[in-house]
C-alpha cells in the first residue's frame, strides 16, 4: 500500500523535532503553502494529507476553499491547542480532517494517526474503484446488457483478453471491469496507451533498463509489465506496438518472463494482458504490421464494445448521468433535457460514441442560458430539420408550428412569456398547446 503523505507547512522551514518522529516512516513530501501544495496535488495522488497549521499566513477562508478543491486526501490537522477557541477554525477542522493533534506532539500517536488515515484511504479507494465499475459502465440496452455478462465471465478466467470497439466507445472501462472483477482485483492494473509512447522508447518504458544500460540510465528503472505484477496490464491500441517489440511481448505471453533493456537474466512476471483496438487486427495482419502468432495468441477471450448508435436506448441514460455527474459546474437554473434535445440526442450518429456525448453535455450543462438544454446547446441539429424538402407544405407547416411552440415552452419561460416571443395571444397559445399535445411549462421558482 502507498505510504505517501503530503505535508504542508505556512512558511518554508525545517520541521520541527517531533513531528520529524512521527512521519519518519512514511513516504512524506513537505511544501510550504497552499499554491505548492495545489501544484503537488495536481500533478499527484496523495492518499493522506497533514496540515501543519502553526505560523499560518493564508486565511482561513482560502484554506477552507483549497480543502473544499481538494477533498480526496484524508487530512490530518496539526495546531496549538488555543486555535481551538476560534469557532470557524473548529469547524474547518471538523469539516475536512479526520483528526488532529495539538502541541506538544505525541509522535507515536501521530505516526498511528497517520498509518490509520492511510488505511481509510484504502479501503475508500477500493470502494471508489469498484462502485465506478459497477456503476461507470451505464446502459440497459441488450448489448450493454450483454457485455457486462461477457465481462464476467472473462474475468473469472486468466488467459489474455482482446477488447474490440471503436474509439471512445469505453474499452479502458470495460478493461478495468475486468480485472476489478477477477482474482487480481487486489493486484495493480496498469493501461497504457501503446500509441502514446515514442518508438524509440517503447522497449525500456515497458520493460525497464537495467543499470548503465545506455546513457543516462542510471540506477536502472522497473518497466510498466513488470510493475503490473499480481495484477493486469492494459495494453491500449496494442496494433500500434512496433513489430520488434510484439516479438518481446509474444515472449512475455508464452513464458511469462520478460528481459530488462541491457539485461541478460530473465525476470518472471504475473501480470494478466488485456489489449484493446480500435482497428481489426486481423486486417493489421494481412498487412504484415501485426505478427500472426501474437495475433492468435491475444485472441483467447474477445469482447466487442458496441458504438453508441448501436445501442441507442441508452443515450438518454448515459446523458442524464452526466448531467447529474457535473453539477457543481453546470450553470444555474439548468434543470434538464428539453423534449427536442433528447429527440436530437436519439437520431445523432455518436462517431465519437460515449466520449463525445460526455464532452458535448457537459460543455451544454455549462453554457446553456435556458431552463432546459436545448439541441443547439449540445451543437447538435434539431430535430426533424433536415427532413423539411420534399414534404407536403401543409405538414412542414404543422411541423414548424411544433418546433416553435415547443423550444418556446423547454425554455421554461411562463405562458404569458411564450406567448408574447411568440407573438400571439394567451387563448391562442393555449388553443395550439393542446392541438399539438403540449404541456404547460413547469415554472421555475423566479418565473
Ligand atoms: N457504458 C459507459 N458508461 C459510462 N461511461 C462510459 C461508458 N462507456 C464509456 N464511458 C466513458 O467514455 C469515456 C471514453 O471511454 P474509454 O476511454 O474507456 O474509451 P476507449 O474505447 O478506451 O477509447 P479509445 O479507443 O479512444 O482509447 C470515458 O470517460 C468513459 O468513462
Amino acid at each position: 500500500m502507498s505510504r505517501q503523505v503530503l505535508c504542508i507547512t505556512g512558511p518554508p522551514h525545517a520541521l520541527p523535532g517531533p513531528l520529524h518522529d512521527a512521519i519518519a516512516g512514511f513516504d512524506v513530501c513537505h511544501v510550504a503553502g497552499l499554491a505548492a501544495a495545489d501544484t503537488a496535488l495536481q500533478g499527484q495522488h496523495f492518499p493522506v494529507g497533514l496540515l501543519v497549521l502553526d505560523d499560518w499566513q493564508e486565511p482561513l477562508v482560502e484554506l477552507d476553499h483549497f480543502l473544499r478543491r481538494h477533498s480526496r486526501p484524508r487530512w490530518v490537522a496539526v495546531f496549538r491547542p488555543q486555535a481551538l477557541q476560534e469557532a470557524p477554525f473548529r469547524q474547518l477542522v471538523h469539516d475536512h480532517c479526520v483528526d488532529f493533534h495539538t502541541w506538544p506532539l505525541d509522535p507515536g500517536r501521530l505516526s498511528h494517526t497517520l498509518g490509520h488515515a492511510l488505511g481509510l484511504a484504502a479501503l475508500g479507494q477500493r470502494a471508489e474503484a469498484a462502485d465506478a465499475c459497477a456503476m461507470r459502465l451505464t446502459g440497459n440496452s441488450p448489448a450493454i446488457t450483454l457485455l457486462r455478462q461477457q465481462i464476467m465471465k472473462v474475468a473469472g478466467a486468466d488467459a489474455p483478453v482482446l477488447i474490440w470497439g471503436e474509439s471512445g466507445t469505453g474499452k479502458e472501462l470495460v478493461a478495468r471491469a475486468i480485472h476489478e472483477h477477477s482474482g487480481r482485483a487486489d493486484g495493480p492494473f496498469v493501461p497504457i496507451n501503446c500509441g502514446a509512447i515514442p518508438a524509440s522508447l517503447v522497449q525500456s518504458v515497458l520493460f525497464g533498463y537495467e543499470k548503465g544500460a545506455f546513457t543516462g540510465a542510471g540506477a536502472g528503472k522497473t518497466g510498466l509489465v513488470e510493475s503490473a505484477s499480481g495484477g493486469s496490464i492494459f495494453l491500449d491500441e496494442i496494433g500500434d506496438l512496433p513489430l520488434e517489440l510484439q516479438a518481446n511481448l509474444l515472449r512475455f505471453l508464452q513464458e511469462k518472463t520478460i528481459y530488462r533493456v541491457g539485461g541478460t537474466r530473465s525476470v518472471p512476471v504475473d501480470a494478466r494482458v488485456i489489449a484493446a483496438s480500435h482497428v481489426k487486427l486481423a486486417d493489421a495482419v494481412a498487412r504484415g504490421d501485426f505478427r500472426e502468432d501474437l495475433y492468435y495468441r491475444l485472441n483467447v477471450l474477445t469482447l466487442q464494445v458496441p458504438a453508441l448508435r448501436e445501442r441507442r436506448e441508452d443515450v438518454v441514460v448515459l446523458a442524464e448521468e452526466v448531467f447529474h455527474g457535473y453539477a457543481t459546474e453546470r450553470a444555474r437554473g439548468v434543470r434538464g433535457f428539453s423534449s427536442s434535445a433528447l429527440r436530437a440526442m436519439r437520431s445523432h450518429d455518436w462517431p465519437g460514441n460515449v466520449r463525445e456525448l460526455l464532452n458535448r453535455v457537459r460543455r451544454a450543462a455549462v453554457m446553456a442560458d435556458g431552463a432546459l438544454i436545448q439541441p443547439h446547446d449540445l451543437e447538435l441539429e434539431a430535430p426533424g430539420r433536415a427532413a423539411v424538402s420534399g414534404e407536403a407544405l401543409d405538414s412542414a407547416r404543422e411541423r414548424a408550428e411544433r418546433l416553435a411552440l415547443q423550444s418556446q415552452l423547454d425554455a421554461g419561460h411562463s405562458i404569458t412569456a411564450v406567448a408574447r416571443e411568440l407573438g400571439i395571444s394567451r387563448m391562442t397559445l393555449y388553443r395550439l398547446m393542446a392541438k399539438h399535445g403540449l404541456q404547460r411549462p413547469v415554472r421555475r421558482a423566479a418565473d
